[in-house]
């Protein structure tokens, strides 16, 4: 049974310079504007992340919807271990992949097959055993010579293909993804979203964020709307989705 647990989990992050004069004055005048705020010693922070409790089990497909810059990557580069909560905590279980950049996990200057197994390396399996994924990959991506080029050499939607490729070749027990992949064309998105329907039927658990509604409405089966680092709504993709887009309008007509 794979799960992701936070409790009360806080990702501030301080700015030590850029801040104006203005904006200072504004923020300490306060105790806090939006998702800014002054800590202890009377520095501003960003608050990515504030106080958030969330359970995601088995089964769970969560769309992660919100604004531009209301937490959305922050939520799962912390999910992922990328960032350590500033206070709370997090409780995982099961094999995490996050395919939130296609080029994180990349050597460019290694070959597609290099970093096959590279990647493999990473997860803990052996190169000789990683060996017999590089054909199945090799098929899937439909890189064919590229295989043996270095990565730098890719377009971004080869990259994409094979980041893909490689991080859903080893069934994942959780699979936490950034919109990125909708960069794919059309027939890498078809079969891209085969492998992720048998993906999801074998491992667990998806996270998703995006601000393509077909496309959370397609990958997801429960959603949360998160607003300036807190979550604010849960449910359907398409209620949530709902309240966003009214949230949003609102915002606009104040
Ligand atoms: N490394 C950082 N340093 C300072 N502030 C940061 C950093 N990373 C993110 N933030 C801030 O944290 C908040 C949340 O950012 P995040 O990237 O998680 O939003 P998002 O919902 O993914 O946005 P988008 O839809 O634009 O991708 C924003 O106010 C952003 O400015």
């Amino acid at each position: 049974m794979s799960f992701l647990r936070l409790r009360n989990v806080s990702i501030h992050f301080p700015i030590y310079q850029g801040g104006s004069r203005s904006l200072k004055k504004t923020v300490l005048a306060s105790t806090s504007r939006g998702n800014l705020a002054r800590d202890a010693a009377e520095r501003i922070i960003v608050r990515a992340l504030d106080s958030v409790d969330l359970d995601i089990e088995s089964g769970d497909r969560l769309a992660l919807i919100g604004p531009n810059g209301s937490g959305k990557s922050t939520m799962l580069r912390t999910l992922a271990g990328i960032y350590e909560p500033t206070s709370g905590d997090l409780y995982a279980e099961g094999r995490i992949c996050s395919l939130l950049d296609s080029t994180v996990g990349m050597n460019p200057d290694a070959t597609g097959q290099e970093n096959i197994v590279l990647r493999g390396m990473y997860l803990g399996i052996h190169p000789a055993s990683m060996a017999q994924y590089v054909d199945e990959i090799a098929e899937f991506t439909e890189l064919g010579d590229y295989l043996e080029m270095p990565v730098r050499t890719y377009s971004a939607g080869m990259a994409i293909r094979l980041a893909f490729g490689i991080s859903t070749c080893i069934c994942p027990d959780i699979l936490l993804m950034d919109e990125w992949l909708a960069a794919g064309d059309t027939h890498f998105l078809d079969k891209a979203q085969r492998r992720l329907e048998s993906f999801v039927r074998e491992s667990s658990l998806l996270v998703l964020a995006s601000h393509s509604l077909p496309l959370l409405e397609k990958w997801c089966n429960h959603a949360v709307f998160l607003y300036q680092g807190r979550i604010v709504a849960q449910g359907t993709v398409k209620d949530v989705w709902q309240e966003y887009e009214e949230t949003v309008a609102a915002g606009r007509a104040a």
